[in-house]
C-alpha cells in the first residue's frame, strides 16, 4: 500500500538516510512534490535507524519478519563494507537463520551466548506503554527467549502497528500450543477470555486445512478479541497456566526502544 508522505522535510530526511532517495540538488524546486513511500519502505527506514544502535563486537538478537529482514540485510551490508566487525548474531527463527547465514553473518545461540547486547525485531502491535503483540508471522517462542535475554530490545514498526490497547487491532493474538489435543487447549483459551468476546482459531497454512507448524513443531491458536482483555499481566499469567500452552505473543515490558516510521517521519520512543 502506498502511503502519502506530505511532511516532506521529515520524509525526505528519513528516506535519504536510508538510501531510498538521492539528496536533492541545491537548485531543485522550492516546493518539491510529496514523497510517496510504501509500507515496506517505511519498515526499511525504521530498520536502518535501529541498526544505528549496533556497535562492533556486539552479540545481536536477529528478529524475524518483513521489518526485521531489512535490519538483518543492513547488518550484513555493514559487515561486508567493514563498517561493523566481530558481530555474533542469534537468529530468532529458522528463516532468519537462513537469511543471516546467506549474508555471512557469524551465528551462534543462547547456549553459547546467554547474554545478548541488543536485539532488533518487528512487532504486530505496539501499545502506548510499549507492550507488544508478536507472532503473526509464526515466530514468537524463539523471539521471546532471545529478546528476553538481551540488554536492549529495539522494536521497529511502521505506524500502522500502533494500537490503543493490546488486541485493539482486532487482529490475531497468537498463542503457541502443543499439537496434542489442540482443540481442548483452544477451547480453554477461548473460555478464559469469554468476557472479551474472544474467538480462538487454529492457524492453518494459507489456502489449506493443514495446521501451521512452528519452528518448534508446535501449533498456533490465534485469539481474536472484541473488547480489551484488561490487565495484561493477569491475562498473561492465566494463559501460561494452561498446561498445553507453550508461550503467547504478548511481549510485556520487554521493549526498551520502539522506532516508528510514519507520515511525520521517524519517531523514537524509549521505555520510561
Ligand atoms: O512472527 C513474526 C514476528 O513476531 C514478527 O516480528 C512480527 O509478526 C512482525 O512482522 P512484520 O515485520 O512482518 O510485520
Amino acid at each position: 500500500m502506498a502511503i502519502p508522505y506530505p511532511h516532506f522535510i521529515a520524509a525526505e530526511k528519513a528516506a535519504i538516510e536510508t538510501g531510498l532517495l538521492a539528496p536533492s540538488s541545491p537548485s531543485s524546486s522550492l516546493s518539491p512534490p510529496p514523497v510517496i513511500l510504501t509500507q515496506d519502505e517505511l519498515k526499511k527506514i525504521a530498520a536502518y535507524k535501529a541498526v544505528e544502535y549496533v556497535e562492533s563486537g556486539m552479540v545481536l538478537g536477529l528478529g524475524t519478519g518483513s521489518t526485521a529482514k531489512h535490519a538483518v540485510d543492513r547488518i550484513g551490508e555493514l559487515l561486508r563494507q567493514g563498517k561493523l566487525r566481530d558481530i555474533v548474531g542469534i537468529p530468532t527463527s529458522k528463516m532468519t537463520h537462513e537469511q543471516a547465514a546467506s549474508l555471512g553473518i557469524p551465528l551462534s545461540d543462547l547456549d553459547s551466548h546467554p547474554v545478548v547486547d541488543l536485539a532488533i525485531d518487528g512487532a504486530d502491535e505496539v501499545d502506548p506503554e510499549l507492550n507488544l503483540v508478536k507472532g503473526r508471522g509464526g515466530s514468537l517462542l524463539r523471539e521471546k527467549m532471545v529478546e528476553g535475554a538481551c540488554k536492549k530490545f529495539v522494536v521497529i514498526v511502521d505506524e500502522s502497528k500502533l494500537v490503543k490497547y493490546i488486541g485493539g487491532s482486532g487482529l490475531a493474538m497468537p498463542v503457541e500450543i502443543i499439537p496434542f489435543c489442540w482443540k481442548f487447549t483452544a477451547d480453554r483459551l477461548q473460555k478464559l477470555f469469554e468476557e472479551a468476546g474472544c474467538v480462538a482459531k487454529l492457524r492453518t497454512f494459507p489456502g489449506k486445512d493443514e495446521p501451521f507448524v512452528t519452528d518448534n513443531r508446535n501449533y498456533i491458536v490465534d485469539l481474536y478479541f472484541k473488547k480489551s482483555i484488561g490487565d495484561l499481566k493477569v491475562a498473561s499469567d492465566a494463559i501460561l497456566q494452561l498446561a498445553g500452552v507453550v508461550e503467547h505473543g504478548m511481549f510485556l515490558d520487554m521493549a526498551t526502544t520502539v522506532i516508528i516510521a510514519g507520515e511525520l517521519g521517524v519517531t523514537v520512543k524509549h521505555k520510561r
